[in-house]
């Protein structure tokens, strides 16, 4: 059986569990460790493009001497005067592959959208919104907003069987 060593370049929970959920069910052992990892964006990226690199700058940052490391970065994007929310992962690996997969999108009411272009961060405006605390760390907006359909973990679950597909295609 293979054995690897893996890291989540977050300490979300939301994002620690949507990896290792996917992780539990593949056919090797792996260590896996949260790290903090630089994303080299803003907090709260505002383009595609800036969510994707915001990921694949936290997987480089957290590879160090592991197999592989997985970065997922939450962000918002404007299309037709819509603000959608937007999720990316990227998954770098000790061979230099970079592997990278977005997720779930979904627009965000005027109301949050207004209160981002003055500047804020999605995470407390979604618990504004909703009245609870730490939405970020559970369901996410996406929970709030699908009426609790998808959660955050379950979104970043997707993006990470897309990364580890792509991964695992390419080792065998
Ligand atoms: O600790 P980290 O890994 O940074 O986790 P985070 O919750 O801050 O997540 P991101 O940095 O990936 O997300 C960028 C910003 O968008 C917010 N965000 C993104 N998706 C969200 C969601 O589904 N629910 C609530 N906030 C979200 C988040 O609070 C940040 O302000
Ligand atoms: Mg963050």
């Amino acid at each position: 059986m293979k054995k690897i060593r893996a890291a989540i370049a977050s300490k979300n929970p939301a994002k620690i569990n949507a990896v290792s959920s996917v992780l539990k069910n593949l056919e090797w052992t792996i260590d896996l460790s949260a790290v903090d990892a630089e994303s080299e964006v803003s907090a709260q990226p505002f383009s595609q493009q800036e969510t994707r690199r915001g990921a694949v700058n936290r997987a480089n940052n957290a590879l160090g001497e592991l197999d592989f490391a997985i970065g997922l970065e939450g962000g918002v994007y404007e299309m037709d005067k819509t603000l959608y929310l937007c999720n990316w992962g990227a998954l770098a690996t000790q061979g230099g592959r970079l592997f990278t997969a977005a997720g779930a999108q979904i627009p965000l009411p005027t109301e949050i959208a207004k209160s981002l272009y003055d500047g804020k961060e999605l995470g407390p405006v979604m618990d504004d919104y909703a009245n609870e605390s730490g939405i970020r760390h559970h369901k996410g907006a996406i929970g709030i907003l699908t009426d609790g359909l998808v959660n955050r973990g379950e979104m970043f679950s997707q993006i990470v069987k897309l990364l580890i597909g792509q991964y695992q295609r390419d080792s065998d």
